[in-house]
């Protein structure tokens, strides 16, 4: 068994490791060997903390420290960064107790020195009032980088993108924990009964914001050990990506073609969408994900989903023109997503987005020849890189003139703020609609 901290160190020396991340998703099932619930939320809380606020905790250790950082044993740096965190952001422990900690866990981790200096590092944060200097705010790169703790590129291509104010919006939403959201299996349960059964299983649950099956969980919970997950009651799932569905409005009897659906959220929601009647040809690159898109289908009781093992960036000369509809959900950056998975920050680069982009294009052009005359093409990402999104757009366009971009507002909730989208692609911010980033784009084939 270990200690709510040890487990937190263990979950950032395991994601912050200086070449090849693990990945983090504080939603998922965490492999913490702790007392009880109590140590498991603070495990976590410490664990996503430190990895978000990287960059500011760096920047002020750097002025306490007497050594450049990567001249420091890496878990000597972790242990500091988590002491830091917790005096920092944690109002409710108790500063001697956030030293403290960290000395014991440097004694454990590393040796006697090492808890010296971490005692030596903290305590003189202390003394002198958590006093830190900041980046000139007129290098606005460097300042915001530190402040909202996000790399310096992200911060560029942002001011460059959106302009001051509104990448400001986006940094902050960035940091906000929020609540998550979880989609209702109509075909099981209506959601308002959902609501119910899970308020009897002591969780705090209410209407989503945009969408009738999408459902609010307030206080984070594990929710795969409730029972009603087991049950296939409902699918966790952002609302954003749960109106994809929607904008490809597939109907009961049809032939879906989803060319990257693991690990199945949207697959699943639009066979929910089809009642369970019709045919979906769910593929993905990845054998062990398209378990977890069968995994899925089968908890929430759906039959038409057909999963199989297939690389988009090679066409399948036997469904030419045959899908009523087609879904690219295409890998991206991920970069809407970053209020949920703190360490997308860290291990995506530029040079991602460029050759992401690359392969997107590769992917949406194969998938389109599935589509039958007059049939309908959608292409969404989680992320608002104009170049993932709307530029892998015109790009197709450009080079298919059998298809169109068309309106779809009249599927879309009328609550929901827009800005800089056209005709046929929106794109949804997390500081403007409370969602992940998300770009949906929607055409048709001329018949
Ligand atoms: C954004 S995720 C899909 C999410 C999924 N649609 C959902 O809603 O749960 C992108 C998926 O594309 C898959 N992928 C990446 N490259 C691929 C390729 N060349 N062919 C098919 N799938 C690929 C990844 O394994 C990943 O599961």
């Amino acid at each position: 068994m270990e200690s709510a901290r040890e487990a937190a160190l263990n979950i950032i020396s395991d994601v912050l490791k200086p070449r090849g991340f693990q990945s983090f998703d504080p939603n998922k099932e965490l492999n913490i060997d702790v007392d009880d619930e109590r140590d498991r939320r603070l495990a976590l809380e410490i664990a996503y903390g430190v990895i978000e606020r990287k960059n500011t905790l760096d920047y002020i250790l750097e002025q306490y420290l007497s050594r450049a950082i990567d001249e420091v044993d890496i878990v000597v740096i972790n242990i500091l960064r988590m002491g830091l965190y917790q005096i920092i952001y944690l109002d409710r422990i108790p500063p001697s107790a956030a030293v403290n900690e960290s000395v014991n866990l440097a004694k454990k981790y590393s040796n006697a020195g090492a808890a010296r200096m971490v005692n030596a590092v903290l305590r003189n944060f202390l003394r002198n009032g958590r006093f830190y200097k900041l980046p000139p705010k007129d290098d606005r790169v460097k300042y915001l980088s530190i402040v909202y703790s996000h790399p310096e590129w992200v911060v560029k291509r942002w001011l460059d993108e959106f302009g001051y104010e509104f990448t400001i919006d986006l940094l902050e939403a960035d940091n906000k924990r929020l609540p998550i959201a979880i989609r209702a299996n109509t075909l099981k349960m209506e959601p308002k009964f959902l609501i119910n059964k899970l308020k009897n299983e002591g969780i705090e649950a209410e209407r989503g914001n945009y969408l009738d099956e999408a459902i609010i969980i307030k206080k984070f919970n594990r929710l795969e050990n409730l029972q009603s997950y087991k049950e296939g009651l409902f699918y966790i799932q952002d609302e954003a990506s749960m109106l994809v569905s929607h904008v490809l409005n597939p109907r009961e009897g049809e032939f879906i073609v989803d060319v990257c659906s693991a690990p199945g959220g949207k697959t699943t929601h639009i066979a929910e969408l089809m009642k369970n009647k019709g045919h979906i040809i769910a593929r993905d690159v990845h054998k062990h994900k398209l378990k977890i898109v069968n995994e899925n289908a089968e908890r929430l009781g759906i039959k038409i989903i057909e999963t199989q093992l297939y690389d988009a960036t090679t066409v399948d000369e036997n469904l030419i023109e045959k899908a009523d509809r087609v879904l690219v959900d295409a890998p991206c950056s991920g970069l809407g997503t970053i209020r949920h998975r703190p360490d997308i920050r860290w291990n995506k680069h530029i040079s991602d987005i460029h050759k992401i982009s690359a392969l997107q294009k590769i992917i949406l052009r194969n998938a389109s020849q599935y589509v039958k005359k007059g049939g309908i093409l959608v292409y969404s990402t989680c992320t608002i890189e104009k170049e993932e999104n709307i530029d892998v757009i015109n790009d197709f366009l450009e080079k298919n003139s059998d298809f169109r971009l068309i309106d779809f507002n009249d599927l879309l909730p009328s609550n929901l703020m827009l800005r800089d989208s056209g005709t046929g692609y929106i794109t949804l911010y997390p500081s403007l609609n409370q969602t992940d980033g998300f770009f949906i784009a929607k055409m048709s084939r001329l018949g």
